[in-house]
């Protein structure tokens, strides 16, 4: 296999790509569960809905608003209703116009999983935990590798941003908690030469780490620590980073993560939070939505969440001076300070 390559540009084909097949899963089982057609006999709150679908409760928020979202459903005080085009062409009872049957003869399996998973008090799909599905990703080489890249992808444009955006010069070192290759350390320290960074990932995350961090000639100033933080402490620094780390957790894990940030942290210090946070109204970042009906199918507790929402667990954790700020695309950061 060729080395990690230093010159990368953003995977913004990919990305689109990646987005519009999943949004495409969302519409197909939009179909299959009937949801255009119930809403033509009234507008419904997703309560209602979930139960006049068969929907799990816990899922059935995130999906709806990822039809608002894709632009299938409006959503006016909770309540939702089709749009002209959802009521024309998606409703199975306007024979006439009905599209449906179209879009299930020919992509109608990419929604299957999806539709069992929405269906289901508990995912069958994935891992039974974050835990297992990381200790599952860690026990293969080759997935170990792929998953890595992806997260090296995924985080490209997040992580120029960062180097750009935060005070840097006001700070010396930074975890990054979750760090996967170390993509985004990588970014951090090539755009400032006085920062010096540690890695702490499950220590299956190590031998990608230190050939990612080499291949840009940073060995000496990332430095991976292998470690796991449900059972114990974040090392000390001045920034603490979590990426796409919380959206793999319940409430708890979420709170238990802020709280070990604020404990490794000097008085000063900074917390980053930053992923696809879904817009505070719910009804725009498609791609927070869709990330989280993917933790939903495969990492059972996993949920996406708002800006809104991380300033309340990081008042809730101890931190100050909470902010939010959009990053690049579909991702945006939470910062608080001790
Ligand atoms: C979705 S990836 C995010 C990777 C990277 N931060 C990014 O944004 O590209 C989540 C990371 O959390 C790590 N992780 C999961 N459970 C962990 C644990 N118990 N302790 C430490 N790291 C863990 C995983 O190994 C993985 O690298």
């Amino acid at each position: 296999m060729k080395e990690p390559d230093v010159n990368v540009v953003a995977p913004t084909l990919f990305n689109e790509l990646h987005w519009n097949y999943w949004k495409t899963k969302v519409f197909v089982s939009a179909m299959q569960l009937g949801v255009f057609t119930q809403l033509t006999e009234g507008p419904a709150d997703s309560t209602t809905l979930a139960d006049r679908l068969g929907l799990s409760e816990r899922t059935a928020p995130d999906f709806l608003d990822c039809l608002v979202a894709m632009g299938l459903l409006r959503r006016d005080a909770g309540v939702y209703t089709n749009t002209e085009e959802s009521a024309q062409y998606f409703d199975r009872g306007t024979s006439h116009t009905y599209l449906g049957d179209v879009m299930l003869t020919e992509a109608g399996h990419l929604g299957n999983d999806l539709t069992a998973a929405l269906r289901a008090e508990r995912s069958r799909e994935g891992a039974s935990s974050a835990r297992e599905f990381y200790d599952n990703t860690y026990a293969d080489a080759d997935r170990t590798a792929s998953f890595q890249r992806a997260m090296t992808a995924m985080s490209y444009e997040s992580g120029a941003a960062l180097a750009d955006r935060l005070p840097w010069g006001r700070y010396r070192t930074f975890v990054d908690v979750g760090c996967a290759e170390g993509a985004v350390g990588v970014h951090l320290l090539r755009a400032h030469p006085h920062l010096n960074g540690i890695g702490f990932d499950l220590p299956g995350a190590r031998a990608g780490f230190e050939k990612y961090t080499a291949a840009h000639g940073l060995a000496d100033r990332a430095v991976f620590q292998g470690g796991d933080f449900l059972r114990q402490p974040l090392p000390a620094a001045d920034v603490v980073i979590f990426g796409h780390v919380l959206h793999n957790w319940d409430l708890d894990v979420k709170l238990h993560l802020l709280g070990q940030a604020h404990a490794a942290l000097p008085p000063g210090g900074l917390v980053v939070v930053y992923e696809a946070l879904i817009d505070d109204d719910r009804e725009r970042n498609v791609v927070g939505l869709l990330l989280s009906l993917m933790m939903h199918l495969s990492l059972p507790g996993g949920f996406d969440y708002t800006p809104a929402d991380c300033a309340e667990w990081l008042r809730e954790t101890g931190f100050t001076d909470i902010r939010a700020e959009h990053l690049a695309g579909a991702e945006a950061m939470v910062v608080g300070c001790k």
